[in-house]
């Protein structure tokens, strides 16, 4: 299963210009990376995508719920663009609250807590309030989040911003392994080197529109011929992103 947005249009308050207007996505399989420019609507996006925020027009679905539903929101996962340390909390007891907070019991979420730190590599860390942690640390814990309750599809903001080269490496390995099957990921970056070759999808989203998604390998296509390995996703990004109309 994975999330629809149909025709989901948005803005922050009534008199405010809209950021999404008739936006239909689909969050494909497996990894996929959301590119865009600053304030193109990538958060608010993701925001809609896991039922932070409603849609002022059209919906948000992932199988028979909408993004109303106890059913949707224990199924889709969130990973912020700020991670905000709980006061008091440690790294443990912060992935454990949110496990408990989206329906699993506290005995459970304290499990999982534990098993969700050890994936980012965190498990060292586990009993260090988070207020103490450093913001690469803290970003991990923000993952960690996400992946405590075992969610269909994983929406995650930026989460290599503030990391090290190896913490992303670590990261990204541990994205391929989970967005395998059933689970979905989408991510958010700036990241476009790094991180768009990895991916099985692309989409890029400029203006509020999604102006193209699609397979990595089309993506790549955008590159002019002759671009070099590792150039290659930017180059793709930048024709894509200057394009200025719908490529999908
Ligand atoms: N809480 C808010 N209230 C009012 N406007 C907002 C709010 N959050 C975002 N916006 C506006 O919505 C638009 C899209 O912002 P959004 O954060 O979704 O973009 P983004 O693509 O994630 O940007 P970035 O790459 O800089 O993180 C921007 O014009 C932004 O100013």
């Amino acid at each position: 299963m994975s999330v629809e947005l149909d025709s989901v249009s948005f803005s922050y308050g009534r008199r405010k210009p809209r950021i999404l207007d008739a936006l239909s996505y689909t969050v494909p399989e497996g990894f996929t990376v959301l590119l865009g420019p600053n304030g193109a609507g990538k958060s608010t996006l993701l925001k809609l995508a896991c039922g932070l925020n409603q849609p002022a027009t059209g919906a948000v679905r992932l199988g028979p719920h909408t993004s109303r539903d106890r059913g949707f929101l224990t199924r889709v996962a969130w990973m912020p663009q700020n991670i905000t340390a709980m006061t008091g909390l440690t790294a443990r007891e912060q992935v454990a609250y949110t496990g408990w907070l989206k329906g699993m019991s506290r005995a459970d979420a304290w499990d999982a807590a534990e098993a969700a730190l050890d994936r980012v590599q965190l498990r060292d860390r586990a009993q260090v309030r988070t207020a103490q942690l450093s913001g690469g640390q803290l970003r991990r814990v923000g993952v960690a989040s996400a992946l405590v309750h075992d969610a269909d599809v994983l929406l995650l903001d930026e989460p290599t911003a503030g990391m090290d080269p190896t913490q992303r490496r670590v990261f990204r390995d541990l994205i391929r392994t989970l967005a395998t099957g059933e689970v979905r990921v989408l991510m958010s970056t700036h990241d476009v080197a790094d991180l768009a070759e990895e991916a099985d999808h692309v989409t890029v989203l400029t203006g509020g529109a999604v102006t193209f998604t699609g397979p990595t390998r089309e993506f790549l296509a955008y590159a002019p011929a002759g671009t070099a390995g590792p150039r290659r996703a930017e180059a793709a990004y930048t024709a894509v992103a200057s394009a200025g109309a719908v490529l999908h």
